[in-house]
């Protein structure tokens, strides 16, 4: 069968996004602050016993528009990659105690975008990842690019 040749069409950027969401327990609480600051600091998020959240991520990827498959990435692969990196380390978890990476650092929407992003950087071909979006609630979110 005949091949078309696509190489004459102009070269695109696109971004394309996957959302997945997530749900995990967890308490602010700073190693680096005395429990009366912690207090003062985080108020009821330093309750001991935690709380929950259902969190929603949104991963965005930049590259090119393939001129043969029309995709910046194949979103299946995406799929896959953010069950590695998100569903199965933090899906019904306990940040704090369960994800060994919040052991030293604050388990705060801003980590968590951190700890998304480093993880999904080892996953996916080199300078794909554009941003991770997390909402914690529906009026917090944090946008981490990696720098
Ligand atoms: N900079 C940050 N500040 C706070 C974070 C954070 O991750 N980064 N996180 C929290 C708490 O985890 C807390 O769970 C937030 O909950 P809450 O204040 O109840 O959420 P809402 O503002 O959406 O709730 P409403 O009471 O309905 O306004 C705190 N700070
Ligand atoms: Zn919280």
């Amino acid at each position: 069968m005949e091949v078309n040749n696509v190489e004459h069409l102009p070269e695109r950027i696109g971004y394309i996004t996957r959302v997945q969401s997530f749900s995990a327990c967890h308490r602010l609480h700073s190693k680096a602050l005395s429990d009366e600051e912690n207090k003062k600091v985080f108020g009821k998020c330093n309750n001991p016993h935690g709380h929950g959240h259902n969190y929603k991520v949104e991963v965005t990827v930049r590259g090119k528009i393939d001129r043969r498959t029309g995709m910046v990435m194949n979103l299946t692969d995406l799929k896959q990659y953010i069950e590695e990196a998100i569903m199965i380390p933090l899906d019904h978890k306990n940040l704090d105690k369960d994800v060994p990476y919040f052991a030293d650092v604050v388990s705060t929407t801003e980590n968590l975008a951190v700890f998304i992003w480093d993880s999904l950087t080892k996953l996916l071909p080199p300078n794909l990842l554009y941003e991770i979006k997390v909402y914690e609630t529906d009026k917090n979110i944090v946008v981490y690019r990696g720098e």
